[in-house]
């Protein structure tokens, strides 16, 4: 009796041990597939590295074949999960090979991060020449939408999805130096309310982050030169500029089934900052 009591206690014992073991190893996003646009640098990046970690396999892409291989030899090291492919957002070749290619090696797509953005002039609205104006309405907002919707089907297909637009706190609280940046930022939070309605009934949410000033190339006229940086921390109660990584955990968090009951949100990450920048 006593040896069979103890028999029971030890597989008891082997048995919470195992189940401790896997869900301490276990991560929030294990067995979901992602696809970060222009992720080799900046805030792409650092999302890419941060689903990889929680648990995600991940496609990094952006234009160039050479930053494509840097960026993932750099989270290989890390023992992350990720494959890179070239893909210029602006290009129908290479939005339809990065979806196709990434549910064809890896069974399916559970998420978009459409984060590729372009400014190729500064100034008010209406000194935006047109060429320009398409530009940015082009990377900014079509191939956003485009990305999206060739997404969708897939997600369909396995009843789950998720869809994170960047936008920037300039669609709220227009910059303006970037008037028609501004605008285009505005439009995907009108993509994001829009699609979250139409695909919700599918388990797809959509979601999109709208970034302060963060520590990238992209902001580098803001944050480089010190009078500039002093006058933005101004604006900013929590006294600092933003890091890339911010911008992870809020993707991560978006994307896990902790915001399982989120969809349709344009949240603002921008340490607090209101007013015109
Ligand atoms: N850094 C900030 O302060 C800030 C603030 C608000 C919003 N954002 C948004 O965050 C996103 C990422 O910007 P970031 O700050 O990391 O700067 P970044 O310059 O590192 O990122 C922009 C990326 O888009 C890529 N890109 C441009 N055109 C492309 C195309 N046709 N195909 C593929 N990739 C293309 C660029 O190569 C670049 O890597 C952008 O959508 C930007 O608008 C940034």
């Amino acid at each position: 009796m006593i040896l069979k009591t103890a028999g029971i206690l030890s597989r008891r014992f082997l048995f919470t041990t195992a189940a401790t073991k896997m869900s301490s190893t276990a991560k929030k996003l294990d067995g979901r597939i992602a696809i970060v646009t222009a992720s080799t640098d900046g805030i792409g990046f650092a999302i890419a590295k941060r689903l990889a970690s929680d648990g995600a396999q991940v496609v990094v892409s952006s234009r160039k074949q050479k930053n494509v291989d840097a960026a993932v030899a750099k989270l290989k090291l890390e023992g992350l999960s990720v494959t890179g492919m070239v893909c210029h957002v602006g290009l129908k070749e290479d939005r339809e090979k990065l979806i196709e290619k990434t549910v064809s090696l890896f069974g399916g797509l559970d998420i978009l991060i459409s984060n590729a953005a372009v400014n190729p002039v500064f100034g008010p609205v209406l000194s935006c020449p047109e060429d320009a104006w398409d530009k940015i309405f082009d990377i900014n907002v079509k191939t956003a939408f485009l990305l999206a919707k060739s997404a969708v089907p897939h997600m369909e297909k396995r009843g789950r999805g998720s869809i994170i637009f960047i936008s920037s706190i300039a669609g709220f609280q227009p910059f303006s130096a970037l008037g028609a940046y501004s605008v285009s930022k505005t439009a995907l939070l009108g993509l994001t309310k829009v699609l979250a309605q139409e695909v919700g009934h599918s388990g797809i949410r959509v979601n999109c982050i709208a970034p302060g000033v963060i520590q990238t190339k992209f902001s580098s006229m803001l944050v480089d030169n010190d009078d500039v940086r002093n006058k933005v921390l101004e604006g900013i109660p929590l006294q600092r500029i933003g890091q890339p990584e911010d911008m992870g955990g809020l993707a991560s968090f978006l994307c896990s089934d902790d915001a399982s009951f989120i969809t349709g949100e344009n949240i603002i990450a921008a340490g607090g900052a209101q007013s015109r920048l």
